[in-house]
């Protein structure tokens, strides 16, 4: 029996005898407004905001509307254990925290504060290549709490195994390959504001303090940033990494790896069939084509093709603990969420993505009882009504 999250319910209402309440929403489409009342328009519209005419972000909510869930009663679901394991990782919860870049952005101590909340609570971060602070800063902010970390391919085979090493030595387990954003797609909210945060030098630490990196530059990044700045993007960018250069990530990389981005069941058998540990079945939370079909629409095929061989995740739009019952029933592993966690940052730092985070997993677990359900593992389509 693990923790009862549901529990923070009762902590939030007792907190109303002394007179107060939560520091903000415990409502994602709230939290999102309330980010924007609190934020620069920039920081606020580069993650809130989505490719082209968002019409995917709306999909990717849109689509769990077409699922209800059918609820049980009397089922004994008092004592439930939402506990999993992914890829070797223990998880109290079936919830990761997405990789997302930037997170100075929106707070100073950034991804700093995300690793400490994310570690109390046992949830993996996992960190992105984009991140406001290095490799090895975030592992000591993490302590001995789980960790993954997310890559941005650089082609420099010399930077990428550096890179790798750096992040297996710090303790991050598994490797998720973003592979949806070779290049960034047409975000309007960020054109009209001009808007770029690593132009700013933002999310650029992890090369900026890498060996590898540094000596390919003729200045350092302090010295010269722009030069800099310029080199890693055209690193980074650029499709000339394909599937036959997957065996050098597995040659640089001796834990689980798990491609992200995935959409159609075509490319999930052909990960799985690369030697792929796992995949994530996501559309980057629709910010990169305008018009993709919703993940959670591709999630049960993609999963049926290939769930009994290798690990499917999914994320894009999970605000709610419903949300992820269903991603959970329709055979997904676990969920990442990307954007609320982001706005709990905002908000608070380490406080604030921990509300965040409690919310989410508490309205998971009443939903759990609520719906009759004791464990993840009883979770499949028949627990659903497509509407
Ligand atoms: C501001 C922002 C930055 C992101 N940066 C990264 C990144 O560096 N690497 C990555 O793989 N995905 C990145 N993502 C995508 C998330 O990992 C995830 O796929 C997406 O946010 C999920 O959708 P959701 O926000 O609707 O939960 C980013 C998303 C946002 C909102
Ligand atoms: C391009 C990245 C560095 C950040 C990202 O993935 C995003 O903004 O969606």
């Amino acid at each position: 029996m693990t923790e009862r999250f549901g529990s923070y319910q009762n902590e939030i209402y007792l907190q109303g005898y002394g007179g107060t309440t939560p520091a903000f929403t415990t409502d994602a489409t709230r939290l999102e407004e309330s980010a924007a009342d609190l934020l620069e328009p920039g920081p606020f519209w580069y993650v809130a905001g989505a490719a082209g005419s968002g019409a995917t972000a709306r999909a990717n909510r849109a689509a769990f509307d077409h699922w209800r869930i059918v609820p049980r009663m009397l089922t004994d679901a008092t004592e439930r254990d939402l506990s999993t394991t992914v890829l070797g990782t223990e998880l109290p919860a079936p919830v990761l925290l997405a990789p997302v870049g930037v997170q100075s952005i929106v707070h100073p101590d950034g991804e700093l504060a995300t690793a400490r909340a994310a570690a109390g609570l046992r949830l993996p971060m996992v960190l992105s290549t984009a991140s406001s602070h290095s490799i090895e800063a975030v592992a000591e902010a993490s302590g001995d709490g789980p960790r993954w970390f997310q890559l941005y391919w650089p082609n420099d085979p010399d930077v990428c195994g550096s890179i790798l090493r750096r992040a297996k030595e710090a303790g991050y387990t598994a490797l998720v390959v973003t592979l949806d954003t070779w290049t960034l797609g047409w975000r309007p909210a960020d054109l009209d504001g001009a808007y770029l945060p690593f132009l700013n030098g933002d999310g650029l630490a992890v090369p900026f303090t890498d060996p590898a990196f540094r000596s390919l530059l003729e200045k350092t990044p302090e010295e010269d940033a722009p030069t800099a700045i310029l080199r890693w993007i055209s690193m980074v960018t650029g499709t000339d990494r394909n599937w036959s250069a997957l065996p050098f990530l597995r040659e640089h990389w001796d834990g689980p790896i798990l491609l992200k981005g995935i959409q159609h069941v075509d490319d999930a058998r052909r990960a799985v069939d690369a030697g792929m540990d796992g995949i994530i079945v996501s559309n980057h939370g629709g910010r990169q084509v305008d018009g993709a079909v919703a993940a959670l629409d591709m999630l049960p095929e993609i999963a049926t093709a290939v769930g009994e061989r290798a690990t499917v995740l999914f994320d894009s739009g999970v605000r709610t603990g419903a949300d992820v019952l269903k991603a959970l029933a329709l055979g997904a592993r676990a969920v990442l969420v990307g954007r609320p966690y982001v706005y709990g940052l905002a908000h608070g730092g380490e406080d604030g993505v921990r509300h965040v985070l409690r919310g989410l997993l508490a309205d998971f677990d009443l939903t759990m009882g609520l719906s009759g359900h004791r464990t993840v593992t009883e979770l499949d389509s028949t627990v659903l009504r497509r509407v």
